[in-house]
C-alpha cells in the first residue's frame, strides 16, 4: 500500500518486514530517510476496541505513525485552503502485519479508531515534542458537522 499525493503532502510507504524464526524487524523512522521531518519524540498509542480517537490537527507538528500490534482504521481530511487537494479525505486500514508508515502533515485532520476485535497499537513519531502545558493540538470530537468520514 504505497500511496502520495491524495492529499497534498500525506504518504503511506510500505516498510519492509523481515522475518525469521526468531521473530520480525521493521525500520520505522530513520533520519537518512528523504522524508525525515526532524526529531521530536517517540510514543505508543494503544488503543481499544470501539475506541475513535478523532478529531485533530496540528499547527506545526508532523506527525509519522505505524501500527505495530492489531489494525488500526486512519481517516484523514483536507480542509486546509491553499491545498491543492483541499476537500480530499483518505480513508483505510493499516495492519501490523503489513507494516507501512503513514506520514502526516500540519493542519491535515486525522482520526484513528481499531479496526479488529483486539487492542491496537501505533507507535508515533513527532518532529515536535508534545507540550503538556499547551499542546500544540486542535481536536473536534469524532462526528462533528463538516467531516467527510462517519467512524
Ligand atoms: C500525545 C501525548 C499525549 N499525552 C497525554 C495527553 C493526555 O492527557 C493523554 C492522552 O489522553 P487521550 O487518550 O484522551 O488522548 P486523545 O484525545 O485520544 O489524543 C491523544 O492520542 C491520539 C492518538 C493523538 O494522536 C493525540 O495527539 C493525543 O493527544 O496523554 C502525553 O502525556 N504525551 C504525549 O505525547
Amino acid at each position: 500500500m504505497d500511496f502520495v499525493d491524495i492529499i497534498d503532502g500525506v504518504y503511506v510507504r510500505d516498510l519492509r518486514l523481515i522475518t525469521n524464526p526468531k521473530g520480525s524487524v521493521r525500520e520505522f523512522v530513520r533520519r537518512d530517510d528523504p522524508d525525515f521531518p526532524g526529531f521530536g519524540q517517540v510514543h505508543i498509542v494503544e488503543t481499544m476496541p470501539g475506541i475513535v480517537r478523532a478529531w485533530f490537527r496540528h499547527y506545526r507538528q508532523f506527525d509519522q505513525l505505524s501500527c505495530i500490534r492489531g489494525k488500526v482504521r486512519v481517516g484523514l481530511y483536507d480542509d486546509r485552503p491553499d491545498s491543492p487537494t483541499l476537500g480530499a479525505s483518505m480513508d483505510f486500514v493499516i495492519d501490523a502485519d503489513k507494516p507501512v508508515v503513514v506520514g502526516i502533515p500540519p493542519m491535515v485532520w486525522h482520526g484513528f479508531a481499531t479496526a479488529g476485535e483486539v487492542p491496537s497499537v501505533l507507535v508515533q513519531h513527532n518532529n515536535q515534542a508534545f507540550n503538556h502545558g499547551q499542546p500544540d493540538e486542535e481536536k473536534r470530537p469524532h462526528d462533528a458537522n463538516g467531516f467527510p468520514i462517519v467512524w
